[in-house]
């Protein structure tokens, strides 16, 4: 008996003695069954991925964004104190936000598989007394046009055709599938009533449309690609779709019983701020778009904003001018992008051939995306990004293809609009980057600390049952 207890004791002195090995043992546990995927998800992704890992240090870009030819810090600050206020402007004035969009969704590709869950998936049209008279042709609202809820109010757009608008003419984009010059099934939004947030469009159908974008239209460029052609597309897209996930994040419906909206810093985290290249391609897409902005500056200064609405019309030609020639944008950043590099060597007209063709592709896919909002932001990016390229690739400084620089009214909204999401998103990347990337941290931490200390109490208390049992 006597040799029992004094086995017993033994055993416990042992185990009080190993007790700090045995919590190092069991945290090793915790953390490699949360790595194994089968612990709280978000530990799991924090651990699993090494490359992932920006563990409590705050990510901060600098230096010159790649193949542009600006630099962070510049970017930030020009953003924030120029850029950023007056589209936040202009694209409230009546000119800028209402968008011709064509929201029938025939997808050329595969049948509609809609898998929209929310009412807020579905646009909201304008009422065709509301978006402004010259943008219309009287007539026009026949019984026949039907918007997407068979709603008479879908009404088109034929005006352009006829008004003699000072700059703005009715031409086919070369870079986009839709026909722009067709005014059939084209419906009037008003942007601002239609949001670009977190719609519940998730799941197979929406991967199967950026899947489709990828790895059909603009792969991945291997690591040490050079060619800075091959690299445009992807990069381009890649930005876009790093904007549409942070408009996602930043206006999320955490709970659907109480319609609670705010921000979701985990998908921002999981989606975008832990993938340094997604964040660097954003910058890429924004000083794409700037330049193109500032390269059609006379044009857009020169062209009409008329919307029936003097004082509105008149405010939208001012911000317009304080954009395009905004002294500290000139002297900071003159040349946000270098598009007189491209497409010089031999092969250059046949890869600005190639990634014309995958970027109507790209454009096509967009009547697949299976949620109405999604489409129509989709849709508008799209058309901003292909107006983008048509003023750089398009046309040269010197017009020496003879072709001057014409500009739809529809492309100019979405050329003003895109730029004014891409400025958003940098801002909420540089301005709440770390708040997000710390706040997840700090959940992570937590959840650790948590089932730590879950097992230190199990592990303390079978400890102590034994302890006492042994000294009965
Ligand atoms: C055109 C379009 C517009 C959309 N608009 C909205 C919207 O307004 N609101 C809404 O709630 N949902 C929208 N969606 C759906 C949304 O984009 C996501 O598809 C959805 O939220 C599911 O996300 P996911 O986590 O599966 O990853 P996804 O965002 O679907 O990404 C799919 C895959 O693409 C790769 N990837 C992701 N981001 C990048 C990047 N920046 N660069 C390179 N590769 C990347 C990754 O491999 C990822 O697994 C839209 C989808 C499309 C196609």
């Amino acid at each position: 008996m006597k040799t029992e207890i004094y086995e017993k004791e033994k055993e416990n002195r042992w185990l009080r003695r190993k007790w700090p090995i045995v919590g190092i043992i069991i945290t090793v546990f915790i953390a490699t069954a949360l790595t194994s995927g089968r612990g709280a998800s978000e530990i799991s992704l924090f651990f699993r991925n090494p490359d992932s890992c920006h563990c409590q240090v705050s990510q901060k870009y600098t230096g010159i964004v790649e193949d542009c030819c600006c630099d962070y810090e510049t970017v930030n600050s020009i953003n924030g104190e120029v850029l950023y206020p007056l589209l936040q402007e202009l694209v409230t004035t009546p000119f800028f936000r209402y968008f011709k969009v064509k929201l029938w969704c025939d997808c050329p590709f595969w049948p509609n598989d809609g898998m929209c869950r929310l009412r807020d998936c579905s646009v909201c049209e304008c009422p065709e007394n509301e978006f402004p008279e010259p943008f219309k042709k009287p007539g026009i609202l026949s019984a026949h046009l039907m918007c997407q809820e068979e709603k008479p109010e879908a009404s088109v757009d034929r005006t352009v055709d006829n008004r003699a608008f000072r700059g703005w003419i009715v031409t086919d984009n070369p870079w986009t599938n839709d026909d722009e010059t067709d005014n059939d099934e084209m419906t009037y939004v008003n942007l601002q009533l239609n949001p670009e947030r977190y719609t519940g469009y998730t799941g197979p159908s929406a991967r199967k449309i950026w899947d489709a974008v990828y790895s059909e239209n603009c792969p991945k460029y291997s690591a040490g690609e050079i060619c800075q052609e091959k690299k445009v597309l992807y990069k381009l897209i890649s930005g876009l779709h790093s904007s549409i996930s942070i408009h996602i994040a930043a206006d999320y419906l955490l709970d659907e019983v109480t319609n609670q909206w705010g921000q979701n810093p985990k998908l921002m985290h999981d989606r975008i701020l832990r993938y340094p290249d997604r964040v660097q391609n954003l910058y890429f897409t924004y000083l794409f778009v700037l330049r193109a902005v500032m390269k059609a500056a006379n044009y857009l200064e020169q062209a009409e904003y008329n919307t029936g609405n003097n004082e509105e019309d008149l405010k939208s030609q001012s911000l317009i001018r304080q954009l395009v020639h905004n002294p500290k944008l000139q002297s900071s950043c003159p040349l946000p992008f270098d598009e007189a590099k491209l497409w010089q060597g031999q092969s250059g007209p046949e890869l600005k051939q190639n990634i014309q063709k995958q970027f109507k592709n790209i454009s096509a896919l967009m009547d697949c995306v299976g949620c109405e909002k999604c489409r129509l932001w989709g849709k508008l990016q799209i058309l901003g990004l292909g107006t983008a390229l048509k003023i750089l690739f398009s046309v040269d400084n010197n017009n020496h293809q003879g072709l001057p620089l014409q500009l739809q009214r529809n492309e100019v909204i979405a050329l003003l609009n895109l730029l004014n999401r891409l400025s958003e998103s940098i801002k909420v990347v540089h301005e709440s980057g770390d708040m997000f990337v710390n706040s997840v941290d700090r959940q992570i931490v937590d959840a650790a600390s948590h089932e730590t200390s879950k097992w230190q109490n199990l592990w303390k208390s079978i400890a102590s049952l034994r302890l006492g049992k042994s000294l009965i």
